[in-house]
């Protein structure tokens, strides 16, 4: 995606000056992501990516942040998030909220082997472990009242009669789950296979926690599975899907509640990525260049869901 925000060499050259990281070398603009403008830094003493907040609520950030360290202090593998010589970790540049963080090694995998899934569901499960000793609170930004309302929105904006009984079939039914009532935690809420890295079958970094928040663990699990064992074709891998499952439980073992919304829980994730795609479709934004994300899989994980009941524990 998305270089929204252009940054010179001068201007990140300056920038910088604040951050014990040596001279500048060189940067590239980052196209992948949906959300923010990144880039690639290397200095005299590391590799660093840049983020340029562009939407998020700067109120948000400290949480993120903090949340990043938390998880690195614990041995999780996300990156640290570098301190200013003043001592903050947030700061900004060309009037948006910014942040340098360590660059991890390793690429992210869109067809992942069993073993990669075993350690998501791992890694997924000792993130939140980790995160109830988190102190940070963060309210979910795609939690079920932005579900509602964007549902709305695109249901009463669309002019295809299945996608508008669709959405309005789904929050009939969501009204159903109460996802509060279920174990609560801090969540990553975006842990697609492209926020996750790897150096052959080694997991090596988790990125992207700029939608972490509190909520539903059972709900954190459900949206790594829909993304991490559905085939391009739209059929469920239920060997992926078991191994992510077992690896998860395995370090935190679901409720019998969570055992029992677990249908819903799994359709509601579906709908959260569903309705955002959607609405990137629907309502494009400028940016220097810009990937959006096709909404149709998401349907089709949806519906799925609707369909099916989901693999046995
Ligand atoms: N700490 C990091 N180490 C290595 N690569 C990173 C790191 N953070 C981001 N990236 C790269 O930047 C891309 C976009 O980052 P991401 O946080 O997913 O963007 P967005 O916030 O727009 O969703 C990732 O797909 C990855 O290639
Ligand atoms: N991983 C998500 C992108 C993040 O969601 P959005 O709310 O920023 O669109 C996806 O692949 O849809």
């Amino acid at each position: 995606m998305s270089v929204f925000t252009k940054v010179s060499h001068a201007e990140l050259r300056e920038f910088l000056k604040q951050y014990p990281v040596g001279e500048l070398i060189g940067f590239q603009g980052i196209g992948e992501g949906v959300e923010n403008t990144n880039y690639f830094v290397d200095t005299t003493d590391g590799r660093w990516v840049l983020t340029l907040f562009e939407r998020l609520n700067v109120d948000d950030l400290p949480f993120f942040l903090g949340l990043m360290e938390h998880l690195a202090a614990h041995g999780f593998a996300s990156a640290m998030p570098l301190h200013t010589r003043a001592g903050g970790a947030l700061t900004s540049l060309n009037g948006k909220p910014a942040a340098l963080v360590r660059r991890l090694t390793g690429q992210s995998v869109l067809f992942p082997d069993l073993e990669q899934c075993r350690q998501v569901g791992r890694a997924l499960g000792e993130l939140h472990v980790i995160g109830l000793s988190y102190p940070g609170r963060c309210a979910n930004a795609r939690g079920a009242a932005w579900r509602e309302q964007t549902g709305r929105l695109l249901a009463q904006k669309t002019t295809d009669a299945a996608v508008r009984a669709l959405i309005e079939d789904e929050l009939a039914a969501q009204a159903r789950l109460d996802l509060g009532a279920l174990p609560q935690g801090v969540i990553h809420a975006d842990l697609f296979r492209d926020n996750v890295l790897f150096v052959d079958d080694r997991l090596t970094g988790v990125i992207d926690f700029y939608y972490a928040c509190n909520d539903a663990l059972a709900y954190d699990l459900a949206v790594t599975l829909n993304d991490w064992c559905f085939e391009p074709d739209g059929r469920l891998n239920p060997a992926r899907w078991q191994a992510m499952t077992a690896a998860y439980r395995a370090r935190r073992e679901l409720s019998e509640a969570e055992r029992a919304q677990w249908p819903l829980v799994l359709r509601a994730a579906a709908l959260r990525f569903w309705l955002s795609r959607l609405y990137d479709w629907t309502f494009p934004r400028e940016g220097d260049v810009v990937h959006i994300k096709d909404p149709e899989p998401y349907r089709r994980i949806l519906v799925h869901h609707r369909e099916h009941a989901p693999p046995a524990w």
